[in-house]
């Protein structure tokens, strides 16, 4: 679809001199200062990558290109008016900087069911996998070994000048995410459904085919899963899974290796896991109080129990947010549109209470509020997708459409390789003041 490629090379070309002014006309120009705190901490709030897709503010959330999650939610192009918007047209907007109108939307939607086949050997890696592997293990495998089909890698040793990096990038970003549904029912069928697969249907959107071929074919489903493609697409560029691919591009890997590598950051459990986690939490607490009805006390002394435990409350807390997450906010309404009366989300919004306070408390925790990972599970698991152990891959295959859509802009852009600097912690003494430490 040499269309959406073209109106995305018109717009972001214009950025390219821009960039190239700010590097050589204002390179020296000091924007920030950096503390030990922050080396200490993490690095954050140190800026220093650039990511036009998504912008995180701690107080309100993310933006995706100026717009928030209700905005988005209400004007970006759907199916149906009952429904939630197409994916699609979210990863449009972080593309190209506007709001698609349905023709864009529906382009992409087919553009991307072309592009859906899967070689064979992709599912031979799979299936070489003990299903004792994670899902995780397996996505990322599957992603590796699709590199095969690397255009850029094959335009890089072809020779081909490096200002036309971005349009091989564009052709293996377009064709990955298209594959994304496939290869992740594919895992979910093998695990959990005695291997029977369902085979796509090129008719349907992005997100409906993935429900579809998780065997969940209801427009609940498709409905549920469109909202969760859009709420975790992105999060500006400094998050584990969008800076890892950022990073492992700026080497020119290519992008099968960029994405895979951004997958294993987001299986961490501070990370995209969270979202297993907060259900393995949850029914952890139900085992152990043997009652899938706690009292609001029950829930109380086991949060302090766990904290005690020196483990943290999985679904709370963020690196940059300092307030609820609107992406908990969306997923929060969509369940009180959506279901009356549900047990285990009855203890997402019970926790939602109780947690903050009891956080608070502690006086180190930076913010005491619910993420997105707080939520989601509950939904998923309410419409039958109960099997935990899959849900950090559903947030793989979102977070694709951010992290892609930025790494073609880096390659746009020319940005160059990442090479910050590291120092023994000896140095940084010094820098403070004090005398060698004992180390
Ligand atoms: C999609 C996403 O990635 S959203 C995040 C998903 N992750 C989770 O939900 C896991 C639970 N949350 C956390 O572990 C943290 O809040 C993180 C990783 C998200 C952010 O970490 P940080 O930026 O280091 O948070 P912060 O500056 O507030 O940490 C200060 C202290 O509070 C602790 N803390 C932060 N959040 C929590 C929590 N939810 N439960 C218990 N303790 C916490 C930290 O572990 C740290 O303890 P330490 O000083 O003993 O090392
Ligand atoms: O922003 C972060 O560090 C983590 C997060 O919520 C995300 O990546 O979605």
């Amino acid at each position: 679809m040499e269309y959406i490629k073209n109106k995305f090379y018109q717009k972001a070309s214009k950025c390219i001199n821009e960039y190239q002014k700010l590097k050589n006309e204002h390179g020296d120009k000091v924007i920030a200062n950096v503390t030990i705190g922050q080396v200490m901490t993490g690095m954050k709030g140190v800026p220093s990558l650039i990511t036009d897709t998504s912008k995180l503010d701690p107080n309100t959330g993310i933006r995706f290109r100026g717009y928030t999650i209700p905005e988005l939610r209400e004007k970006l192009p759907r199916l149906n008016p009952e429904g939630e918007p197409l994916p699609e047209g979210l990863f449009y907007l972080m593309l190209i900087g506007e709001i698609p109108d349905r023709d864009d939307v529906l382009n992409i939607s087919k553009d991307w069911a072309t592009r859906a086949y899967v070689p064979q050997h992709v599912f031979d890696v799979i299936d070489s996998l003990p299903l004792t592997s994670r899902p995780m293990t397996q996505f990322s495998a599957a992603i590796l070994s699709m590199a095969t089909d690397s255009i850029f890698q094959k335009a890089y040793r072809a020779g081909v000048h490096k200002k036309h990096y971005w349009d091989t990038t564009y052709e293996d970003v377009m064709n990955l995410i298209a594959r994304l549904p496939r290869i992740a029912a594919y895992i979910y069928r093998r695990n959990f459904h005695n291997n029977h697969h369902i085979e796509p249907d090129p008719r349907l959107d992005w997100a409906g085919n993935l429900a579809h071929m998780m065997g969940h074919d209801t427009e609940e489903v498709k409905r549920l899963l469109r909202l969760y493609m859009v709420v975790h697409a992105d999060h500006e560029g400094g998050n584990v899974s969008a800076h890892t691919t950022h990073l492992v591009g700026s080497a020119l890997s290519n992008p099968y290796y960029a994405y895979a590598a951004g997958m294993l950051g987001l299986a961490g459990p501070l990370h995209g896991y969270a979202n297993q986690e907060v259900i393995n939490w949850i029914f952890d607490m139900i085992q152990e109080l043997d009652n899938d009805n706690p009292s609001e006390e029950d829930i109380v002394a086991y949060t302090k129990k766990t904290l005690s435990e020196g483990r943290v409350i999985p679904g709370y807390g963020h690196a940059v947010l300092r307030q609820t997450d609107p992406r908990f906010t969306a997923q929060q309404e969509f369940a009180k549109k959506y279901i009356k009366d549900d047990k285990l989300i009855n203890i997402v919004n019970t926790l939602h209470r109780v947690v903050p306070p009891i956080l608070e408390a502690t006086g180190k925790v930076k913010n005491p509020w619910p993420n997105v990972d707080a939520y989601s599970g509950s939904l998923l698991y309410y419409y039958g997708v109960k099997e935990h152990s899959f849900y950090t891959v559903l947030f793989g295959v979102s977070r694709a459409l951010g992290v892609l859509a930025s790494l073609v802009m880096d390659r746009l852009y020319g940005l160059p390789i990442e090479r910050p600097s590291s120092f023994p912690l000896k140095w940084y003494h010094e820098k403070a003041g004090e005398k060698e430490g004992p180390c």
